[in-house]
């Protein structure tokens, strides 16, 4: 099976226990690969590093089966991703903003119109086009950051906690999103602290704590949150001297 992604002993240590070691991960096409972890455990750290947003320590992490160093503008055009603040010039409008996310990605004007008008409408934000960015709420903002990541059906979509600020219809609206994009051939890694969420639309979970991936959470099991803290407090224990 074709992996979209692939990190190898990958790590950045922020110094005093900080930042994360030793990651193992694959994400393949068709999956959604979740991880979930408490505060500060070291999701976002691991999905920049991923992206390129942050430099490792250690080990190697592969898009598509190339190097990270070795990618080219044309293979990040393949990446989708929303991690930290969602993209949106505040003074551009929703349809603009996304018209110019996909032209930054090259994709030629017309598909890239054809592409804005299905992120609206899989968004559900139509009626918010010609809105400028600043005036949107909090989760429509969101919303339009979410689109961005996905209007151009990339290969492999990185999410850092995508339903924060999202309304349950947004919730719901983006469990479809994502599984059609991996049932159209996407790898999507996704972080949550939400297990039920998680457990509706992910076929692996992985478990951070501590800067290390510590083990996998069965989705289909019937009590997630004890089966985390367990493997949490595991972890902890084995830490103690
Ligand atoms: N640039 C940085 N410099 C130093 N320490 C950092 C830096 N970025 C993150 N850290 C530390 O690395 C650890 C992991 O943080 P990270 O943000 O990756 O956790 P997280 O799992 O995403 O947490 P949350 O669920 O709260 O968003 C934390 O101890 C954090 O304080």
């Amino acid at each position: 099976m074709t992996e979209r992604l692939t990190t190898t002993d990958l790590g950045r240590d922020f110094g005093a226990g900080a930042g994360v070691s030793g990651i193992d991960l694959t994400v393949r096409a068709g999956e959604i690969h979740a991880l979930v972890g408490l505060n500060g455990a070291g999701k976002t750290t691991l999905m920049r590093l991923i992206l390129g947003m942050l430099r490792p320590g250690d080990g190697a992490c592969r898009i598509n089966g190339r190097d990270l160093a070795q990618l080219r503008a044309s293979d990040w055009a393949r990446v989708g991703h929303l991690v930290e603040h969602p993209l949106g010039y505040p003074e551009l409008d929703v349809r603009t903003n996304l018209l110019l996310a996909a032209r930054l990605r090259r994709i030629p004007a017309g598909t890239a119109a054809v592409l804005a008008e299905q992120a609206l409408t899989e968004l559900d934000l139509t009626r918010y086009a010609t809105i400028s960015t600043r005036r949107l709420s909090q989760g429509n903002r969101q919303r339009l950051g979410l689109a961005v990541a996905i209007q151009h059906h990339p290969d492999l979509i990185v999410l850092d906690e995508p339903t924060n600020a999202l309304d349950p219809a947004g919730v719901i609206l983006l469990r479809t999103v994502l599984s059609r994009r991996a049932e159209g051939g996407a790898g999507v890694l996704v972080s949550s602290h939400h297990l039920d969420e998680v457990a509706r639309i992910a076929h692996r979970i992985s478990v951070v704590n501590r800067g290390r991936l510590i083990g996998t959470l069965e989705p289909a099991a019937v009590d997630l949150e004890r089966a985390f803290f367990a493997l949490v407090h595991d972890h902890e224990q084995e830490r103690l001297p």
